[in-house]
């Protein structure tokens, strides 16, 4: 079956963000797309003032009944990264998993959060706005295979997804909104390390270009399969300038496609029994 992974530029606008999503779903739909999964974020990137203003509820949320009415319409499983409200100052970093019913199957929580100061790179505190999630939830059941759920900067730590491989995972999900200089230097070969390592297929759409004068993303959406080959990647494109109080131009999105193939997974994993050949009396195995 043919995965897919967006690449846009979501902004403060929820209502034009939701447009841009609905129009990458319908088009992955029709592409012959069993599942299509938009990246961290996709209901708006804005400034930490915000966030609490703009988080919604899931069960009260326009922009999620928007995704779930284009699942059922397009027939297509959605995932999608969003901003669920905590409490009245703060909020989720939630990846949903919505079936092609339009119903939530699943909701995770991200639960390591961008806390960091990069020497001549990124100052961002994602904890002033958001609430950490506390569980790690078993891989979902769909037609492609068992999908695992992480969000972003859960990519640097192996373990999560060690522990979802474990648990039967055959797909890896890094819905992601990667800055510029830390996308640079680590994103594909994260992406690459944890397929590998864990011998799942791994689908990262990402946020890309410019969301105001100071946030842009690294973009190069990716689907890597268990041997670490790139499927497929999303165009690079030059980061277009955003004038201070202005949206920034429109962006429609992008995809890109790659078939899931099980006894593909089966045959690396066949071929190199990882799982097996832990050493669970040296060091401890998650
Ligand atoms: O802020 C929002 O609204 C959406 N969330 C994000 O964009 C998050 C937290 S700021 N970004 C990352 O985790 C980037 C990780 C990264 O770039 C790395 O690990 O190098």
């Amino acid at each position: 079956m043919l995965a897919a992974v967006a690449q846009l530029c979501s902004r403060s606008n929820v209502a034009h963000n939701l447009l841009v999503c609905k129009n990458v779903i319908a088009r992955a739909s029709a592409a012959g797309a069993g599942l299509i999964w938009l990246p961290e974020a996709s209901d708006f990137i804005a400034g930490p003032a915000d966030v609490p203003r703009l988080s919604r509820p899931l069960e009260r949320s326009e922009f999620v009944d928007g995704i779930k009415a284009s699942a059922k319409e397009g027939r297509i499983w959605v995932g999608v990264g969003v901003h669920e409200t905590a409490d009245e100052k703060r909020c989720y970093n939630t990846n949903l998993l919505i079936s092609p019913e339009g119903n939530i199957v699943q909701a995770y929580r991200k639960l390591h959060l961008f806390d960091v100061n990069i020497k001549g790179g990124a100052v961002i505190l994602e904890s002033s706005t958001t609430v950490p999630g506390k569980e790690l939830l078993p891989p979902a059941k769909t037609p492609l295979g068992k999908i695992g759920l992480l969000t972003c900067y859960d990519l640097r730590f192996p373990e999560v997804s060690l522990s979802l491989r474990r648990q039967g995972a055959q797909i890896l999900t890094y819905p992601s909104a990667f800055t510029l200089r830390t996308g640079a230097a680590h994103w594909e070969t994260l992406l690459r390390a944890r397929a590998i390592e864990t011998q799942t297929y791994v689908l990262a759409p990402a946020q890309i270009g410019s969301h105001s004068p100071t946030r842009q993303s690294y973009g190069h959406a990716l689907i890597v399969d268990p041997w670490g080959t790139v499927l497929a990647q999303g165009t690079d494109r030059q980061p277009v300038a955003v004038k201070e109080g202005e949206d920034g131009p429109v962006d429609e999105g992008t995809f890109v496609t790659a078939e899931v193939d099980l006894s593909w997974l089966e045959s690396t994993r066949e071929g190199m029994p990882l799982w097996e050949q832990r050493r669970g009396d040296v060091y401890p195995v998650l």
